[in-house]
């Protein structure tokens, strides 16, 4: 198995508002192992995004805290790191790419002075060398005519040609780990396949790791290794890809496969999971999920279920599972 490039443990990020306390990301734990493109996905707001902004030490202070767990990256644990050393990391270490890439440009800079803004902060290099990198950047990620777009503002190029942009200026410094927060949802459908597959190719040939966040599983399906599923600010199931898809055990990702639009079959409805995501501000003891679990029991008001392990590297957290297991230890005692 490749080394650990990132593991988070027991990731806690509370937002307190005037309402009360969110609980956004409510217990992640997770591993991105090197070269390995990992997926977390799950309805929206789930905590996909705030589990993102958590490993870049981006979290809207003081409302906004990882009140406990553990991110550790490069042999430090980021969440007990200070701004400084987080600026250091981030954009160098690990870089983040978001859904709108208008969003992440300045539009009053250039594209060439965005793209060598992080090559001179992090690598130090003059600007005539950035800019000169810059051009080779702007090349890699396949836009054409690098020396004229480097002069171009972000308002003249299309969404695509942006998301190739940000993320040349994503991986200009080589990191470890990028980050990928529904990347091409933003753009149009014909451009998607293009950015992911550009994706994937930075990746091989940079080296690097992925951390995903979709609620689209044909992405996933297409493109990742690993898949994390949350739910209500947890990890309801775990499982390499084909692991996942071939045999989801979690009602949840059954439902999320079901509801998934299959490319070529022609369905009257797509079929929707019924109710709604737990609201992270009301989260009370029954499992989240029971309310639109078409196999809950009594049990699942008892509490949440925790992962297990229920195949090779394949985790689920649900009383179905939990209760094989009292099964068993009765019959055992018995
Ligand atoms: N700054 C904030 N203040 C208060 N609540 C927040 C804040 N940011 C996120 N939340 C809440 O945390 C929960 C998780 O949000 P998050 O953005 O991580 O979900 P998500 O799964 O990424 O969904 P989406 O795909 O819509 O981004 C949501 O209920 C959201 O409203």
């Amino acid at each position: 198995m490749a080394n650990v490039v990132a593991e988070l443990k027991d990731l806690h990020t509370y937002f307190h508002t005037e309402e009360g306390v969110v609980k956004s990301v409510n217990g992640v734990s997770l591993l991105i192992h090197e070269g390995q493109t990992v997926a977390i996905v799950g309805e929206s707001g789930c905590g996909k995004s705030v589990t993102a902004l958590s490993i870049m030490g981006l979290i809207d202070e003081p409302a906004g805290q990882i009140v406990s767990g553990e991110i550790l990256f490069g042999g430090r644990n980021l969440v007990k790191a200070g701004r400084k050393e987080l600026e250091r990391i981030r954009g160098k270490e690990i870089a983040m790419i978001f859904q709108e890439p208008m969003s992440a440009l300045n539009p009053v800079l250039s594209i060439g002075d965005q793209v060598s803004e992080a090559l001179i902060e992090h690598l130090h290099l003059s600007k005539k060398a950035a800019w000169q990198k810059a051009e080779e950047l702007i090349a890699l990620v396949g836009i054409p005519r690098a020396k004229e777009i480097l002069k171009a503002y972000p308002h003249e190029l299309s969404g695509g040609m942006l998301q190739r942009v940000v993320i040349a200026i994503a991986v200009s410094c080589n990191p470890r780990l990028l980050i990928a927060d529904e990347p091409t949802t933003a753009l149009d459908v014909t451009i998607q396949a293009q950015i992911l597959d550009l994706l994937m190719e930075m990746k091989r040939q940079l080296d690097m790791s992925i951390l995903l966040i979709t609620h689209d599983l044909g992405v996933v399906a297409e493109v990742a290794d690993y898949v994390v599923v949350m739910y209500g600010g947890k990890v309801i199931e775990q499982a390499s890809v084909l692991s996942l898809f071939a045999n989801p055990q979690h009602p949840y990702t059954i439902s999320l496969l079901k509801a998934k639009p299959d490319l070529g079959q022609r369905k009257k409805r797509l079929y929707a999971i019924p109710g709604q995501v737990p609201n992270p501000l009301h989260l009370g003891k029954a499992c989240h999920f029971m309310d639109r679990c078409a196999y809950r029991k009594d049990i699942c008001r008892e509490g949440q279920p925790e992962l297990q392990e229920i195949g090779p590297d394949h985790l689920a957290a649900c009383w179905l599972y939990e209760e094989e297991k009292t099964d068993v230890r009765t019959a055992r005692s018995g």
